[in-house]
């Protein structure tokens, strides 16, 4: 396990009894149920768990992403120490994409389907900073170089459909770099991909996130995704975070009956083993522009 280092005690991210509620025909849904957890600068967590345990609505809330029929009831979240609950629309315009960035299971929900990678790269960078356009297509074009896009001046001029999916969810965590975020969540981004690409993102994205000490929440319905990843693992359940843990030990020693059944669920019941394995065959490979 990686030592982390911290520039200070504050955590990056403290989120305390968070309840996140949709109101609906047969009644509340209560999607998110008094979670609580905190993250360090430059630590991984993976936040595991079933369909509809509320892991999605967790990142959103974080995002500020909850609208009606949704609402966060009550709790705190708070980044760098400020509060995030309640902050007004224009508070989250120099958080969302500059502070924390978000990556979906889709990558056309971040892409726009008419406009040139290029474009929408440097409209990201200018929507939050002051450079010049030559400037901002310089950074673009060095961000695809550091998710691996082989032929970068090329693919700045393409349309998303242009691209593999692989290739457009690698452009999409290129986006998310530009503004140096203090924290990525990434919801199931890989889960729609094949399992080489998926087990290359995740080396990539592990290897990303220790360079730029960027802290990162992964969530995932596979608990073997995560243990190859995080350096810490919460597990939900019905909205509630039933056990948080170093990797290692929910691993190896998982104490709550439903973490046990996740345990089990996992072929061959050796998730760290078998990822790692993965993992490890591809950090010193190049990656062939064939697979991507
Ligand atoms: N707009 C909505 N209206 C009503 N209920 C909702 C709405 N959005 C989410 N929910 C409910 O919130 C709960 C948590 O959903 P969430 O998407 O966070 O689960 P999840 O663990 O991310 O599942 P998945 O892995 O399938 O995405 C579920 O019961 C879901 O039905």
């Amino acid at each position: 396990m990686r030592q982390i280092s911290h520039q200070d005690n504050t955590p990056l991210l403290e989120v305390r009894d968070l309840h996140t509620q949709f109101a609906t025909q047969d009644g509340i849904v209560r999607a998110v149920d008094g979670v609580s957890f905190t993250l360090q600068r430059g630590e991984i967590f993976g936040l595991v768990g079933e369909s509809g345990s509320g892991k999605s609505q967790t990142g959103y809330s974080i995002m500020g992403l909850i609208d009606p029929p949704g609402r966060i009831a009550s709790g705190s979240i708070k980044l760098n120490g400020q509060e995030l609950v309640n902050l007004p629309h224009a508070g989250w315009r120099s958080i969302r994409g500059r502070r924390i960035a978000m990556i979906f299971q889709d990558p056309m929900m971040t892409l726009n389907p008419v406009l040139r990678i290029g474009t929408q790269m440097t409209e990201a960078i200018l929507a939050h900073r002051k450079v010049s356009k030559e400037q901002a297509l310089q950074e673009a074009h060095d961000a695809l170089v550091k998710v691996g896009i082989p032929s970068p001046g090329q693919r700045l001029k393409c349309y998303p459909h242009e691209l593999s999916g692989g290739m457009r969810q690698r452009v999409v965590i290129a986006i998310s770099l530009l503004n140096k975020p203090d924290l990525f969540i990434a919801d199931e981004p890989t889960t729609a991909l094949d399992v080489t690409i998926q087990s290359q993102i995740l080396f990539e994205m592990q290897k990303l996130v220790r360079e730029t000490g960027t802290s990162l929440i992964w969530i995932t319905h596979d608990l073997a995704v995560v243990a190859a990843l995080a350096d810490r693992i919460g597990v939900m359940k019905k909205g509630r975070l039933v056990e948080v843990g170093l990797t290692d030990d929910v691993i190896e020693r998982p104490q709550h009956p439903y973490t046990q059944a996740l345990m089990r669920a996992i072929p061959g019941n050796s998730p760290r083993g078998s990822k790692l394995l993965t993992l490890s065959n591809h950090q010193d490979a190049e990656l062939p522009a064939a697979s991507l």
